[in-house]
């Protein structure tokens, strides 16, 4: 109330700012007579704001039922686009890819990347090509990947030995994958586990503390800011959002502060024979190259390596919690599972990246779990760079885009029964996730695809397949199946609201876990 008192003179400003500013759009609509898609008449001041609840993929997946495929909403001042159908998807992300490359301008850019210096936020320009050749071509190129492999298998064994530790009893699946997947990323990023509290050298920020740190930089990255559709009220922070960003971003810095230290120290140490060894070196390589297009400062460094980290570690952890909880939910999917398994890898062996192509089935339990689970699912925003016709509608520059793959994912003109968890829908089928096939868009698709596809692929298909093969599953027995909590909360990624509570029995000869 204090607050609102206080500014009243710069709150009446805005809301008169803001309803001329509207008007203003109107008149311009009018005079230019456009055609805008279908959508709900709009409130001034918040446009259709009132109709976005807590968890926004399916608010707006309610509206497009009514509205259509491609349909207009009003954030704010702000126009948003969503496309909900595979044509739609296709003119935003493929025919006209080049003109919705750019992401818009939000709170979370500006507070948690550098000021839009990481590869998601920032704008379509060279600096942002130059940062996706980085990822072709040496981050996340089939070599590079391949020549970390041995570090997911380490991962991998290490987290079989720490589920087979807690065999029988409630294990909290959600924070063991995060763990898996950050140490995999870390290593890769930055040469060690870096959170591994028995290295002394690492006492910045424990393992616990940076999943916190990550789990926030997540959520913040997706939520809904009030600010970034009325701008004028940006500076009241009436949710708390970038407060915390603020200190979110604070807590990073100082970490990503000590990694780039320790990183130039070992340079310097290493003299001529430095090799570069992990992805941080890379990236200070690159920083020092004076023939770039355009130069990476540091602080481009620190915002890549939190791009990569957080990329990397919360969106694998995520699908496969999904895909138990999927799984603890019908029990003889598990058991189709593990008849392939037994099959294809037997009872003396784990589960190998190069097995996947013989293990369809438990790869169509992934593409299922994406299907319906999206860790995005509506994408990352785009940004029209100009004034287009999609469909016979006028869609303006700067109009935010959304793609709606959460709703994609369960038309029921393209999926069979499509609210069902059925991965024998895609055996015998060629829909692959990486992009080609509209129908089902986990990591996007275009321009702004998701780089890190093919390294996000490979964690969550290993351990899916190695937590089917080593273990059968159980809800704890106070628990019934019904009494599963299917829930999520919205951010940049979707996990469950409740995090998945499960019991492991090994299924293997006892000595395959000691690794
Ligand atoms: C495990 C599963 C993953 C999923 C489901 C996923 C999903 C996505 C999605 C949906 C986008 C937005 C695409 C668009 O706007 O069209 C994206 C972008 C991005 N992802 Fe991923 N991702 C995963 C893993 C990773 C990994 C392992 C990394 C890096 C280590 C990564 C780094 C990024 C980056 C940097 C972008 C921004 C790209 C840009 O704006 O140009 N992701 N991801």
């Amino acid at each position: 109330m204090d607050s609102i008192t206080r500014h009243w003179p710069s709150y009446a400003i805005a809301c008169l700012a803001t309803v001329a500013l509207i008007l203003l759009s109107r008149l311009r609509r009018r005079y230019r007579n456009l055609n805008s898609p279908p959508g709900p008449k709009p409130w001034p001041i918040i446009g259709n704001l009132n109709l976005i609840g807590s968890l926004p993929h399916r608010s707006i997946h309610d509206l497009s039922q009514k509205y259509g495929e491609i349909m207009q909403l009003k954030f704010g001042s702000f126009d948003v686009v969503v496309a909900s159908s595979v044509e739609m998807a296709k003119v935003f992300l493929k025919t006209m890819d080049v003109n919705f490359a750019c992401r818009p301008k939000t709170a979370a850019g500006r507070y948690t990347t550098y000021n839009y210096s990481d590869i998601t936020w920032s704008p379509y320009g060279p600096y942002w090509r130059q940062a996706r050749k980085m990822c072709l071509m040496e981050l996340f190129s089939a070599k590079r990947l391949e020549s970390y492999e041995y570090i997911r298998v380490e991962e991998m064994r290490s987290l079989v030995r720490s589920i087979f530790d807690s065999r029988g009893e409630g294990i909290l699946l959600k924070d063991l994958l995060s763990t898996v997947s950050l140490n995999v990323i870390s290593r890769m990023v930055l040469g060690k586990r870096y959170l591994d509290e028995s290295d002394e050298s690492n006492s910045v920020v424990s393992p616990d503390e940076f999943k916190k740190m990550l789990d926030e930089l997540f959520l913040l990255n997706g939520v809904f800011n009030i600010g970034d559709s009325i701008p004028w009220i940006d500076f009241m922070d009436l949710q708390g959002y970038v407060k915390r960003m603020k200190t979110v971003s604070k807590k990073f810095d100082r970490f990503l502060e000590h990694v780039l230290d320790e990183h130039n120290e070992r340079r310097r140490a290493a003299g001529e024979n430095f090799v570069a060894t992990d992805m941080v070196d890379l990236l200070l390589q690159l920083a020092d190259d004076s023939n770039l297009d355009v130069k990476l400062e540091r602080h481009g460094v620190k915002a890549f390596t939190q791009d990569l980290l957080a990329g990397g570690t919360e969106s694998s952890a995520v699908t496969v919690e999904w895909a138990i909880a999927e799984l603890l939910k019908k029990p003889e999917i598990f058991q189709k599972a593990i008849e392939e398994l037994d099959r294809v890898i037997g009872k003396d062996r784990w589960v190998q990246e190069k097995d996947m192509c013989n293990l369809p089935y438990i790869e169509a339990i992934a593409k299922e779990t994406m299907r319906l689970h999206p860790v995005a699912p509506m994408l990352v925003p785009r940004r029209a760079r100009e004034d287009c016709k999609v469909a016979g509608y006028d869609i303006t520059e700067g109009t935010r885009v959304l793609v709606s793959v959460w709703t994609i994912g369960r038309d029921p003109e393209l999926w069979d029964k499509p609210e069902e968890f059925c991965p024998e829908r895609f055996i015998g089928k060629e829909i692959d996730v990486k992009g080609h096939d509209f129908e089902l868009l986990p990591f996007g698709a275009g321009r702004r695809m998701c780089p890190g596809y093919s390294l996000g692929l490979k964690v969550i298909e290993a351990s899916l397949a190695n937590l089917l093969h080593g273990f059968t599953w159980k809800l704890p027995s106070t628990m019934t199946k019904d009494d599963l909590n299917m829930e999520e909360i919205f951010g940049l990624s979707t996990p469950k609201k409740i995090p998945l509570l499960t019991v492991a029995q090994p299924r293997l000869p006892v000595e395959m876990y000691r690794l």
